[in-house]
């Protein structure tokens, strides 16, 4: 919807001053000299947003990516960022979507330096999709709806969006598909972008920009994506700038303006239907029956006398950029105004019309105080007025009349508070807990490792079937201890360790758009999979532990807990390890290393352990897990009979006694009691929980 503006008609001279009768950030006194300046008023919060970029430069080891480049695009216009591979496009856009930092000139939004701010405004479709492969289409769209849509939009309203979205990117077919990856197929790769497009737009952004959203369409697709991005700026009033290698003559019209890039040097910047006279003023003449895009870019590759030209007069122009491009002097053109005294605008920009002696410092004075004053009253509307609901419920333009939706979902009494996430630290926990289960539980329930478990439980039963309680057999009973806990503690660590990794670049990308706290992430993540991380070693622990002779349900139960709780202080380990390295090969090297050394360190495979370096046990969390299923399966379990001959005091005294299981511990140098290893195993969980958190929030975070 488009910001109601009122017309401000700014006279200036040098020491010009406000009048202070009037209301703040409403008029200057006019004093008549030689330049005059209009200015539109807004009127409403903003919700049109003008991008500018002056003098981009990048660096990379002496060499310019970007040299000094200059653009401006206004609410309503498709601006296209037109050049051969590697010409600098998608660091152009990195850096106008702030994600990369610019090593000279300046970036504007609305006047105002690009800030963080500005983030949750500006939506950026990269060129890779990254989504989570085990999702479907829908389920993606939908989870995004739920995450950045208001919390007090109703779901019928967010239903009634995201089929709006979907149909017009043409992607209601094959919402139910999943996203897939190299090992299962699933959308194709034109799919996967409109989807991508598709979560943006769910947002409602003020500036869209694409990075080659039409690479890898076929012809009509991508004319049909422009068009909707077209339909998308001019409805909507939005902003957006894309990336495109060589358009088609049909797309290349669709565009408003264009920048066009060679190894970072800026060729031309101007609407889209000037470049013919641009290239008829340095001698170039556009065949009519060629593709204009291809004819362009054929120049400028290999002309280098064309280009030399083009570079020039994109330098010789650029100068002034801000006067000659922003959209209300072409408007005024347009509109076939040629006044002197003012230029009229009928957008969120700002025109300014000289005569006369050139007085830039003068007029940037203007600007600046205007702005400053005007940015209070549109913050200030912002806070008051602007509620994310609103900028939400405005995308139904995809479902027809969009002025008239948004005006009855507008006055819709969402009373949605400012709020730094759309939606509240609960609503982010629910859903993100919901995705994430569903999203691991074919990893980690997949039939590989029930097959796994099964076969492992069925087996481990086999083996130990039905041991006998005596001390002859008390080491076999160990080993299964042993066995089944270091197994499930391993298979939780490891399971962990490509947890992070594989999510990091989707968490990344909603992190850096600002759509959930990272700290409802973590426990969502965690809570998601708990019922997944403990499904198996339930039913392995239910298979097996019966076939041992174990019959009492008490016994049963209470092993099980622990077993849980062994795998989940185990998996803290994996998610720690995962979220530091990030790298799988020095994860899992890194995990080996440790948990093997602490076996070995824990005297279970050898008793040969030097005096100094017996503290490392300590620094086990498998040796704590084992005892603790000792001190269970010997104090609440059968007894142990002694046998002869027997290395138990006890036995020696009365060969038909039992071992208690303090003295079976005490045979093996450990002598704390369940509560005390319980309570280190819970610090083990705490400390590799929250070190995991520290790294992801300090170490690991998105780049902006
Ligand atoms: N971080 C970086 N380190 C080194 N070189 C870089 C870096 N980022 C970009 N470049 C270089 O800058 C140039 C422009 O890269 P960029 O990705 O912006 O090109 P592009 O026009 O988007 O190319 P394409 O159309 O192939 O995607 C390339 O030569 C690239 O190698």
């Amino acid at each position: 919807m488009a910001c109601a503006l009122d017309y401000l008609t700014i006279g200036v001279e040098e020491d010009f001053k406000r009048d202070p009768a009037m209301p703040s950030g409403t008029i200057y006194t006019v004093q008549g000299e030689s330049i005059t300046v209009t200015i539109p008023f807004i009127t409403d919060s903003p919700r049109t947003l003008q991008l500018s970029f002056q003098d981009v430069t990048i660096l990379h080891q002496e060499r310019k990516i970007l040299n000094e480049v200059s653009g401006t695009v206004s609410p309503g216009e498709v601006l296209a960022i037109m050049g051969p591979s590697g010409s600098g496009k998608t660091t152009l856009l990195d850096c106008l979507s702030g994600q990369r930092h610019i090593d000279s000139g300046a970036i504007f939004l609305n006047r105002e330096p690009l800030s963080k701010k500005w983030r949750r405004k500006i939506c950026y479709v990269l060129q890779e999709e990254i989504f989570f492969s085990g999702l479907t289409l829908r389920e993606t769209v939908w989870y995004t709806a739920l995450l950045r849509l208001p919390e007090k939009m109703p779901k019928s309203q967010k239903i009634t969006l995201v089929d709006g979205i979907l149909e017009a990117l043409d992607l209601t077919f094959c919402q139910h598909t999943k996203f897939g990856d190299y090992m299962n197929r699933g959308l194709s790769g034109g799919e996967k972008k409109r989807a991508n497009i598709a979560c943006e737009l769910l947002t409602n952004p003020l500036l869209m920009l694409l990075d080659e959203p039409t690479s890898g369409l076929d012809s009509h697709s991508a004319i049909s994506l422009m068009k909707v991005l077209k339909r998308y700026a001019l409805q909507e009033l939005k902003t957006v700038v894309i990336t495109v290698h060589q358009p088609s003559s049909q797309m290349f019209h669709m565009f408003d303006k264009l920048l066009l890039l060679y190894n970072g040097d800026m060729a031309y910047f101007g609407e889209v239907n000037s470049i013919y006279r641009y290239f008829e003023d340095i001698g170039v003449v556009i065949e009519p029956h060629y593709n204009p895009a291809e004819f362009v870019l054929e120049q400028l590759k290999s002309h280098p006398d064309v280009r030399e030209k083009l570079f020039i007069a994109a330098r010789e122009s650029h100068g002034n950029f801000l006067n000659r491009n922003c959209i209300a002097c072409s408007n005024h053109k347009k509109n076939g105004f040629n006044n002197n005294k003012m230029i009229q605008n009928d957008s969120a920009g700002l025109a300014i019309e000289k005569s006369g002696r050139q007085h830039d410092a003068l007029i940037n004075d203007i600007i600046n105080n205007y702005y400053k004053d005007q940015q209070q009253h549109v913050d200030h509307h912002v806070v008051m007025n602007q509620s994310p609901c609103e900028e939400a419920t405005e995308q139904l333009w995809c479902g027809g009349d969009s002025q008239s939706n948004f005006s009855s979902l507008s006055s819709d009494s969402h009373s949605c508070d400012w709020l730094d996430y759309p939606t509240r630290f609960c609503a982010q926990f629910c859903v993100l807990s919901n995705r994430n289960f569903k999203e691991a539980k074919s990893r980690m329930l997949s039939k590989l490792n029930w097959f796994q478990t099964v076969g492992l439980a069925l087996m481990a039963g086999a083996i130990w079937f039905n041991i006998p309680r005596t001390e002859e057999y008390l080491h076999d009973l160990q080993g299964w201890m042993f066995f089944s806990q270091t197994y499930w503690m391993l298979f939780a660590l490891f399971g962990a360790l490509n947890s992070f990794p594989s999510e990091r670049e989707v968490i990344n990308k909603e992190r850096r758009s600002g759509s959930y706290r990272l700290s409802a992430y973590y426990l969502a993540k965690m809570f998601g999979e708990l019922p997944l991380v403990v499904t198996l070693p339930t039913v392995y622990l239910t298979i097996s532990y019966p076939m041992l002779g174990c019959s009492s349900l008490k016994l049963f139960s209470l092993m099980l807990i622990f077993l849980l709780l062994n795998t989940i202080v185990a998996q803290s380990v994996g998610f720690f390890i995962g979220a530091c390295c990030m790298d799988m090969n020095v994860s899992i090297t890194l995990s080996a290393l440790y948990t093997l050394a602490t076996q070995l360190f824990g005297g279970y495979l050898t008793t040969r352990i030097p005096e100094y370096l017996n503290w490392i046990r300590y620094t086990s969390m498998i040796h704590y897990a084992y005892q603790n299923m000792q001190i269970l399966e010997f104090r609440e379990g059968r007894p142990i009979e002694c046998s002869y001959p027997s290395s138990y005091e006890v036995c020696k005294n009365n060969a038909t006694a039992f071992i208690s299981y303090k003295e079976i511990l005490k045979a093996q140098n450990s002598t704390s009691p369940l509560w005390v290893n319980t309570l280190v195993l819970m610090m083990f969980f705490l400390v590799f929980r929250g070190l995991g958190y520290a790294v992801l929030r300090y170490i690991r975070c998105p780049k902006t």
